[in-house]
């Protein structure tokens, strides 16, 4: 990172090992200036022994689901393409079933599938040190717990989670809490908190929950997709305090959206998990890349591009942006019902209202 980005450095680190071996990881956290150590065993992890995957600041983009047309499974020669793309385009890593990936439209088998593939894709193609967050919410911390398990045999190296809400109504003030506690010292990967009032029937943590849940020592990190710029940087500045007394450890406090980029980073936020960067990966990273040389003019002149561009992706969700992926890339396909295909008039919209944002991907 740039002196401009005093972003904390690799968040954790862990060991993967290959089928049958037990699978270590190891967590530094600032609040308590220990090391974690968790082992627990695996059925099929295909990763290198020894390998190590570190969050490092940066764009990480929550992939979208792609299924075949014809029958409607899992696409896995598409969903390791598109993996690859986003590599080759320089993001600090994926997230598999983010709110962009369907996760709430996939069983658990197909949920390993999509990871899995996404993990082979990458180390086939050179990228074996690139994180995969595995989106592993559920309304049970049994199931959390399970997804949690799941995701890190099936080469996932961090677990982004909501929090329940079906039954928040009979929530007490502390369920939140012991939930992220309770599912944190049981997966054997490092959590980050996933703040997204919108998916979980307006529940919306607040700094001073995310900051009493960062004490955990497996808890790494949280993704604000809330857009509330003014707790970002709360919980960056309070997590950074603490990451000063143990360097080379570090709390991810990231962006949840890539139209508020530049406010992330300026507010000390460690990058983007942001859905637009299945469209546009280079130009979210030239992002990053022009806001850490200091060049705020050319940054902040992007950033509108971008933030246009987001703003379509808001609103078509991933209805919209895999019909921009399809008409700007040529692959991308439809979302699984109830959700609706795109007529052809809204086809055109999407495609239309990306078409700033893919010139400037095109030309980079
Ligand atoms: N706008 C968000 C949606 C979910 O967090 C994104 O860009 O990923």
């Amino acid at each position: 990172m740039s002196p401009h980005h005093d972003a904390p450095s690799p968040a954790s680190s862990f060991i993967t090992s290959s089928s049958h071996y037990p699978v270590q990881h190891q967590t530094t956290h600032p609040f308590y200036n220990m090391t974690y150590h968790d082992t627990f065993e695996t059925s099929s992890i295909e990763s290198d022994i020894g390998l190590r995957r570190s969050l490092v600041p940066g764009i990480y983009v929550p992939t979208v689901a792609f299924f075949d047309p014809a029958n409607d499974n899992v696409d896995v020669e598409t969903t390791a393409q598109h993996a690859v793309r986003l590599a080759q385009a320089g993001v600090a890593g994926i997230t598999t079933q983010g709110s962009n990936g369907e996760a709430v439209h996939l069983s658990h088998r197909e949920r390993n599938l999509v990871t899995s593939t996404t993990r082979r894709a990458l180390d086939d193609a050179g990228f074996g040190s690139m994180p995969i967050i595995v989106g592993c919410g559920a309304q049970s911390t049994r199931e959390a717990i399970e997804l949690c398990e799941e995701a890190a045999v099936s080469g996932g190296d961090y677990a982004l989670v909501l929090p329940p809400s079906y039954y928040q109504g009979l929530f007490s003030k502390d369920t939140v809490l012991s939930f992220f506690r309770d599912l944190a010292s049981a997966s054997p990967i490092p959590i980050l908190i996933y703040n997204y009032p919108g998916a979980v029937s307006g529940m919306d943590l607040n700094s001073d929950v995310i900051i009493d849940l960062a004490q955990h020592p497996n808890i790494v990190g949280c993704k604000l997709t809330c857009g509330n710029t003014g707790k970002l940087n709360r919980i960056a500045a309070a997590t950074r305090a603490a990451t000063a007394s143990n360097p080379g450890s570090g709390f991810m406090c990231m962006g949840g959206s890539v139209d508020f980029t530049l406010q992330t980073l300026i507010g000390g936020g460690s990058g983007i998990i942001g859905g637009m960067a299945n469209i546009a990966p280079k130009t979210c990273v030239k992002l990053v890349n022009l806001y850490e040389s200091g060049d705020l003019v050319a940054a902040q002149k992007l950033q509108a591009i971008v933030a246009r561009g987001d703003w379509a992706a808001i609103q078509g969700g991933i209805i919209g942006t895999k019909a921009a992926l399809e008409a700007h890339f040529g692959y991308g396909g439809y979302a699984r019902k109830p959700l609706p295909r795109p007529s052809k008039e809204e086809t055109s919209k999407w495609r239309e209202s990306f078409d700033e944002l893919v010139r400037v991907e095109k030309s980079l």
